[in-house]
């Protein structure tokens, strides 16, 4: 996999810069969770580094990008769309193939979500979309994973199968989220960032508690 790289990046909004200039490295089997408030960049950090020629990157958006109108199968299918023919795609999605659909539902399997495999997306609750979006993530199987808050509409033993799942699956992965102790326990590398630049970097079992209290 080729790593992940950003020198001298930046932002802007307009004519207000949100992000940058800076430099960042993300190695293969790193998993990082970019850390700060509300408002800070990692959303439009994850934008610079989803580099949309690469279909080795699954991207889990804030906003999900899910297509309402189509069921969960067709959603999740669609972490896969770039590796078949166009042929392929509307055949499957007019008239889904076994394998597709068995394999759409292993991932769900893992999700506890095989109940709502026909299920309408834009008729789940907040919760069930947002498993739906890392089922396509999962599903997708590339090399890196870049995830915008996968596990905010979750709690309890939900929260930890998410982050379990997409770990064993994305060895490589960047994760924008808000729990911090969540944080330290599935990545070993934090990234903090305040006022769009990187305000603090390390090992996620050295960072101290008052750097990352400081972020906010
Ligand atoms: N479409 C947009 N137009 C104008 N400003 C924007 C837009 N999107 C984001 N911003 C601004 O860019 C800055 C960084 O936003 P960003 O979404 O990257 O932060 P974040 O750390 O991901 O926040 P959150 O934790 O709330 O998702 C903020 O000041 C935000 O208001």
């Amino acid at each position: 996999m080729s790593p992940l790289v950003l020198r001298g990046a930046r932002a802007d909004y307009g004519d207000t810069p949100v992000l940058g200039p800076l430099d960042l490295d993300i190695a293969a089997g790193e998993r990082v969770a970019l850390v700060g408030r509300s408002g800070a960049g990692k959303s439009t950090l994850l934008a610079l580094l989803h580099d949309r020629e690469r279909p080795d990157i699954a991207l889990m958006p804030q906003d999900l990008g899910l297509v309402d109108t189509l069921s969960v199968f067709h959603n999740v299918y669609m972490g896969r769309l770039s590796h078949h023919s166009t042929a392929y795609n509307l055949a499957n999605l007019i008239r889904p193939f076994r394998r597709e659909v068995t394999a759409v539902t292993a991932v769900l399997e893992r999700l506890d979500m095989t109940a709502t495999l026909w299920a309408r997306t834009g008729e789940l609750c907040g919760g069930q979309r947002q498993r739906v979006a890392v089922a396509r993530a999962l599903f997708q199987a590339g090399n890196v994973l870049l995830a915008d808050e996968p596990v905010s509409a979750l709690d309890g033993p939900r929260t930890e199968r998410v982050m379990e799942a997409l770990t064993e699956q994305y060895e490589t992965a960047v994760i924008a989220m808000h729990d911090l102790p969540l944080a330290r326990r599935y990545a070993d590398r934090l990234i903090g960032i305040r006022d769009g630049l990187i305000a603090l970097d390390g090992p996620a079992d050295a960072v101290a508690a008052e750097s990352l209290d400081a972020l906010y």
